[in-house]
């Protein structure tokens, strides 16, 4: 408990706790409401079985010859009047309190969620590697809409207990025996379902989440690799683990459904047992039945009012004990999280590009893979001058890429470290990666227009089309834009599916080119590409050369032969296997 207390503080901001404690208030007076609009059915109810109780209860009296009634009929008909104005009045009342709670759950949801989604965003590249998008994307979306049910939850269930508590007390005064009966039946009853449930719950609903994630982890799989899939003929293998996924959620929550409902029927028969077992035994021992046409509306309170209430806190204690995992997976989200160091989240927030003056300088650099055992870079030294093309070249696996996401602030190093001219990268990474652009063998294309895959998110500017078409010129995808219908307006489809590989390249290349960056890095930007379009889109590289900085990892001699340098990486050494001018240098030092 004292946990959960210290995760609910962790989580919600003071704001966030106030206005819980205020709907708080809020539902336990619309409670009382409905409490009252139960109670309010009692002096009808009574004069109508004995209309001599008028005369004998004062509050009744009072209001007889006050509005001076002349009948028993007209009496009754002015309290079904009031019955009226109660209900209406109490289920405005309960309409506006459903608002507030859903406003409040789901405000705070978006807000959650909106936290998470900028949190991970900011994540350094390293933190991707080593959580899948399945999961991020699981905590965003489920975890956090479970939490949320838990903690409507948790404030419906402190607003009925708090009733129960008043309206066994009422009770108490009513009838002793029948209530405490009653009461310590129920009582028995939800202790007993609380210990039963409690640990059986919190692990379906772990197994929940985990099969929920499965879930959208096959449905990305499948939908992903359709190419791949279809001439596989492997559909039927994805729908499998698909359906594996889904059987095993669904089978969860049918459980956790069932438990939500189940103790309801027990309920009531155990509600009716105690009642009939004290009645019967009062009966036994002499009691005349004239006295239970008296004690009438602590049988209707009971059934109509009490009875649903420890229905409902049943089923919100297994909503809670559900929910219990996503409550812990989003505080254990969150604290990960903040551990990550300010300076290593990525925030952009340079407003001026870094600039180039002379050399990248890597010096002494080391690294290796949080996930991984071993060093994928020792001690590696070398240095790229300003508008130079450079090539890194060696076996796979020798840690090129891991070199050039080193290079452009993706990851951080071990140890050593990256300069650019005297000044350290990463204590400048915005400014810095704000003059590199960046060109993968696989563009990653959203299911837009080919204008906002160029933008890919760059904010409005004024002369967003001229540095658009410059971008465009550029990487040499003019003609082909202006040769669609919708020109720029084309939509793409999703993943590019409606264009060729060299026109995604080169939209890949308009997009590392649209903020004019000094350094381009290309990894293997071409390898995918058949000769005629390799040498077409490094024809547009090539334009390149000698106004910008540009490293590119390649297999292909073609791609790298007009490179200034060529290092050969591997993992303990960077060597400089050619130089244009043809000198061999045996180290990058
Ligand atoms: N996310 C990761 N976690 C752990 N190890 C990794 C990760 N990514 C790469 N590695 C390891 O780092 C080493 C270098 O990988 P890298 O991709 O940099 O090689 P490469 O020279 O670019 O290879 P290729 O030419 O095949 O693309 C490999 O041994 C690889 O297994």
């Amino acid at each position: 408990m004292k946990g959960f207390i210290g995760q609910v503080n962790y989580i919600f901001s003071k704001e966030q706790k106030i206005r819980f404690f205020f709907l708080l208030v809020a539902i336990v007076i619309t409670t009382f409401l409905e409490l009252l609009s139960v109670t309010a059915v009692m002096p009808l109810v009574n004069v109508m079985m004995d209309p001599q109780i008028i005369m004998r209860t004062d509050y009744l009296w009072w209001a007889y010859c006050t509005f001076g009634f002349q009948n028993t009929n007209q009496f009754l008909a002015f309290l079904g009047g009031i019955l009226i104005v109660v209900y209406i009045l109490k289920n405005i009342c309960v309409s506006v309190m459903y608002q507030l709670q859903y406003k409040f759950t789901f405000s705070n949801q978006k807000k959650l969620a909106s936290k998470m989604m900028g949190c991970y965003m900011k994540q350094p590249y390293y933190f991707h590697l080593s959580h899948s998008s399945a999961e991020l994307i699981r905590s965003i979306n489920t975890d956090v809409a479970m939490m949320f049910q838990g903690v409507l939850s948790i404030l419906q269930l402190i607003a009925e207990v708090l009733v129960c508590i008043v309206l066994g007390v009422f009770l108490i005064v009513k009838d002793k025996s029948i209530t405490i009966g009653v009461c310590l039946f129920m009582i028995i009853f939800l202790v007993f379902f609380a210990k039963k449930f409690k640990r059986y719950l919190a692990r379906i609903g772990e197994e929940d989440r985990m099969y929920s994630a499965g879930i959208v982890k096959w449905l990305q799989q499948s939908f992903g690799g359709m190419k791949e899939t279809k001439i596989l003929g492997r559909e039927g293998f994805f729908l499998n683990r698909f359906n594996s996924e889904y059987q095993n959620w669904a089978e969860r929550e049918q459980i956790y459904r069932y438990l939500q409902v189940a103790p309801r029927p027990i309920m009531e028969a155990v509600c009716i047992t105690a009642l009939m077992t004290v009645v019967i035994v009062k009966l036994l021992n002499g009691t005349n039945s004239s006295y239970f046409i008296t004690t009438i509306s602590v049988f209707a309170i009971a059934a109509f009012r009490l009875l649903p209430s420890f229905n409902r806190i049943a089923n919100y204690m297994s909503v809670i004990m559900f929910n219990m995992p996503a409550f812990e997976a989003v505080y254990g989200d969150l604290k990960e999280i903040e551990k990550v160091k300010e300076h290593e989240t990525g925030k952009n927030t340079a407003l001026e590009a870094l600039p180039l003056q002379n050399e990248i300088k890597v010096d002494d650099l080391s690294f290796k893979y949080p996930t991984g055992t071993d060093y994928v870079l020792e001690h590696i030294n070398l240095t790229i001058g300003k508008k130079q093309s450079v090539a890194f070249i060696g076996p796979s696996g020798a840690g090129k890429t891991t070199l050039a996401d080193l290079i452009l602030g993706a990851l951080t190093p071990t140890s050593g470290t990256i300069r650019i001219d005297e000044t350290d990268a990463f204590r400048h990474l915005s400014a810095w990666q704000r003059n590199v652009g960046y060109i993968p063998q696989n563009i990653y294309l959203l299911d837009d227009t080919i204008r906002n895959n160029i933008l890919y998110g760059a904010v409005g500017e004024a002369d967003n089309d001229a540095k658009l078409w410059k971008a465009i010129e550029k990487a040499q995808l003019k003609e082909f834009i202006e040769s669609l219908g919708d020109g720029l307006d084309t939509e793409v489809g999703e993943s590019g599916v409606r264009l060729s590989g060299g026109q995604r390249q080169r939209i890949g290349i308009a997009r590392a080119l649209y903020n004019d960056p000094e350094v381009l890095v290309l990894d293997e930007a071409t390898s995918a590409l058949d000769n005629d379009t390799e040498a077409a889109v490094m024809e547009a590289i090539e334009t390149l050369t000698g106004s910008k900085t540009i490293i590119i990892i390649a297999h292909r001699l073609s791609t790298i032969k007009n490179c200034d340098m060529v290092y050969e990486i591997n993992h303990k050494e960077a060597k400089i296997q050619h130089l244009r001018s043809n000198e061999h240098e045996s180290d990058g030092d």
